[in-house]
């Protein structure tokens, strides 16, 4: 019996990694009686057959998670894109990712990619907000190959979801970091063309220094609703230290006296930016809320 990681899951197989092989492995019956169902990304053990290519999969090891959108186990990190140009960074939807994978407990970096094309290095403000609010900032170019040491470093011997709108520059990345990914880039039409042509299976590619990245958008919808409007505070990190000084231990940091996430807003401290962005998702979700009752 070996242990090994399911990469991807086709029509009933599961392709296991282990000891620098990928095996074709059916599940057996036992686990599956129990409602045990294997996902990418989970640890679990093989008996390989004789030709050292199929064999069965006989136990799935404890998780340390699960994502459900997109469903992988064990996922370590989400390394979160976005361009310093072209597309323009909107950090509205940055937000919303940073919100979505907080929400999931993962370890969280943040990319700015394209930095070639920032002739006024405006990428430096954004760098600066983010890394204010408690994130690692990571920028990068495949152009210049700025950066792609430190992707590398982030990379090694993890689980890593790639996430970020498209045309950022997610898979030139990946290919930077290890060419055997060999990844389709290019411009969003041509991908369009060849996505009507192949089924995007999600798919664990393994790091060539070790570790795994995850081949997909990430998040395929960046739907916000199911987050109840006082949760959302947790997901804003720079508010962790502040909230717990407001008068009321309910405050939602909007309209109540005697807040110290305003105060510190007031002093500058907090980014007035994200706290507007803050405030407009709090909003929308307050008003998905009314819409439920
Ligand atoms: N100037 C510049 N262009 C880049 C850089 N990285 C990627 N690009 C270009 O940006 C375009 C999109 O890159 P992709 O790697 O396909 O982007 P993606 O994020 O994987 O896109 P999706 O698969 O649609 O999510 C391509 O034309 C790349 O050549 C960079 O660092 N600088
Ligand atoms: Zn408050």
């Amino acid at each position: 019996m070996i242990t090994g990681t399911i990469v991807k899951g086709i029509a009933g197989f599961y392709y296991v990694k282990a000891e620098d092989k990928i095996f074709e492995c059916k599940a057996r019956g036992k686990f599956r009686n129990v409602n045990l169902i294997p996902y990418i990304g989970d640890l679990v053990r093989i008996v390989p057959e004789e030709n050292q290519v199929t064999g069965s999969i006989v136990e799935i090891l404890p998780r340390k998670n699960l994502l459900i959108r997109p469903p992988v186990a064990n996922i370590d990190q989400a390394i979160i894109v976005f361009a310093a140009k072209s597309p323009d960074p909107n950090l509205q939807l940055l937000d919303r990712f940073l919100v979505l994978v907080e929400e999931q407990n993962l370890d969280i970096c943040i990319c700015i990619n394209k930095i070639d094309i920032d002739m006024e290095k405006d990428y430096e403000a954004i760098k600066d907000v983010y890394e204010k609010a408690g994130y690692k900032v990571i920028v990068t170019s495949t152009v210049s190959n700025t950066g792609i040491e430190e992707i590398k470093n982030e990379l090694r011997n993890r689980t890593t979801v790639f996430a970020g709108p498209s045309g950022v520059g997610k898979s030139s990345l990946l290919n930077k970091v290890d060419p055997h990914l060999k990844l389709k880039t290019g411009d969003i039409s041509q991908k369009v063309k060849r996505g009507k042509h192949t089924t995007r299976h999600v798919e664990l590619l393994p790091f060539k220094e070790g570790g795994f990245v995850l081949d997909t958008p990430g998040f395929s919808s960046l739907s916000l609703e199911n987050i109840a409007p006082n949760m959302l505070q947790n997901y804003f990190r720079e508010f962790n230290t502040y909230r717990a000084y407001c008068k009321f231990s309910e405050c939602s940091h909007i309209h109540e006296p005697q807040c110290m996430v305003k105060q510190k807003l007031d002093e500058g401290i907090i980014d007035k930016g994200r706290y507007e962005r803050y405030k407009l998702i709090y909003n929308e979700l307050e008003s998905a809320k009314q819409r439920r009752w």
